[in-house]
C-alpha cells in the first residue's frame, strides 16, 4: 500500500500552525523515520496519518484513495491497513496480554459480541500466536500491569498485527524504555518489517536509533520538510540544520535523545 502525503497542513485553533505543505511519499516496504526537534510538527503529522485528527490543508492518499475526508464506515475500512503503537503503550493495564491483543478485533465484530467479550476461537488462537511470535506466550494471561516496559511495548506490538496492517505507525516507541530495551523492541519491529513486509513509518527522538533501523529520514522542522533522504545521506551538517545545534553539541548529544 502507497501513502501519499500531499502538501498537508494543520493549524490548531489557537492559532498554531503545525504543519505546512508537508509533502512525500512512502512505498510499500519501506522503513522511515521521521526525525526532528520538540514541536517540528511530528505527533500531529502520525495523528493525521492514523486518522485521530484532522488536517487543515492537503490530503493523505492511500494506494490513490482519499483517506483525510472520509468518515463512518469507509474511513474505518481504509484504517484498518494502518495500526499505532505509542509512547505509552496505550493498553488496558488491569485487563490480561491476551484480551488487549483481541480487543484489535474489536472494530470488526458485532455490538454484543465485542460488550461481552466473544472474541471466538480463531481470533484467541491468532492472539496467541502473535503473542508467542513477540515472545510472551507464557504472559497470555497476565495482567498488563504486572508487565515491564519493553513487554507492554510487545504487547502492544502484537495487538498492532492482529489487525494486519500494510503500514505500521511507530510514535516515540521506545521514548520510555531504557536504551538496550529499546534496541530490542526496533529489532523485534525491524524483523517483522523484514518478515512481513509492513511499511514501518517511526517518529523517534533517538537519531542513532533512527539511522541505524531506516532506510530513510524526513527531517521535519517548523512544521517543514528540510530533509527527505536514504539514511547514509544525513550529513552532520544537514543534522546541524534540522536541530539548529552546533556541531559540538550533536557529537556530545549521540545516541542521546534530542530535545
Ligand atoms: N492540540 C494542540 N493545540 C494547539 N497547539 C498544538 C496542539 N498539539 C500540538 N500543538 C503545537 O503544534 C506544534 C507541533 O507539535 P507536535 O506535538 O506535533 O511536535 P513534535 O515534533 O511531535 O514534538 P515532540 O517531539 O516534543 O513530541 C507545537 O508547537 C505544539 O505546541
Amino acid at each position: 500500500m502507497n501513502l501519499q502525503i500531499q502538501h498537508i497542513a494543520k493549524k490548531f485553533h489557537n492559532g498554531t500552525k503545525a504543519l505546512a505543505d508537508v509533502d512525500f511519499s512512502v512505498s510499500q516496504g519501506e522503513f522511515v523515520s521521521v526525525i526532528g526537534p520538540s514541536g517540528a510538527g511530528k505527533t500531529t503529522l502520525f495523528r493525521i496519518l492514523n486518522g485521530m485528527m484532522e488536517c487543515t490543508g492537503g490530503q493523505v492518499l492511500l494506494d490513490d484513495k482519499r483517506f483525510d475526508s472520509l468518515k463512518g464506515r469507509k474511513k474505518r475500512e481504509l484504517q484498518k491497513s494502518i495500526a499505532t503503537i505509542y509512547q505509552d503503550f496505550c493498553l488496558v493495564e488491569n485487563s490480561t496480554c491476551l484480551k488487549n491483543v483481541l480487543t484489535a478485533g474489536l472494530p470488526d465484530m458485532g455490538f454484543f459480541q465485542g460488550v461481552f467479550g466473544l472474541y471466538g476461537k480463531t481470533r484467541k488462537e491468532e492472539a496467541l500466536k502473535l503473542l508467542d511470535r513477540v515472545g510472551l506466550l507464557e504472559k497470555a494471561e497476565e495482567p498488563i500491569k504486572n508487565l515491564s516496559g519493553g513487554q507492554k511495548q510487545r504487547v502492544a506490538i502484537a495487538r498492532a498485527l492482529m489487525r494486519h496492517p500494510a503500514i505500521l505507525l511507530a510514535d516515540e516507541p521506545v521514548a520510555s524504555l531504557d536504551p538496550v530495551t529499546g534496541r530490542q523492541i526496533l529489532e523485534l519491529l525491524k524483523s517483522i518489517h523484514e518478515t512481513d513486509g509492513v511499511t514501518i513509518l517511526m517518529n523517534s527522538h533517538n537519531l542513532e536509533f533512527s539511522q541505524e533501523f531506516s532506510d530513510r529520514l524526513i527531517g521535519l522542522k517548523d512544521g517543514k520538510v528540510v530533509f527527505d533522504g536514504k539514511t547514509a545521506d544525513l550529513t552532520d551538517s544537514i543534522t546541524t540544520q534540522i536541530y539548529n545545534k552546533n556541531d559540538t553539541q550533536i557529537e556530545n548529544k549521540r545516541g542521546v535523545a534530542y530535545e
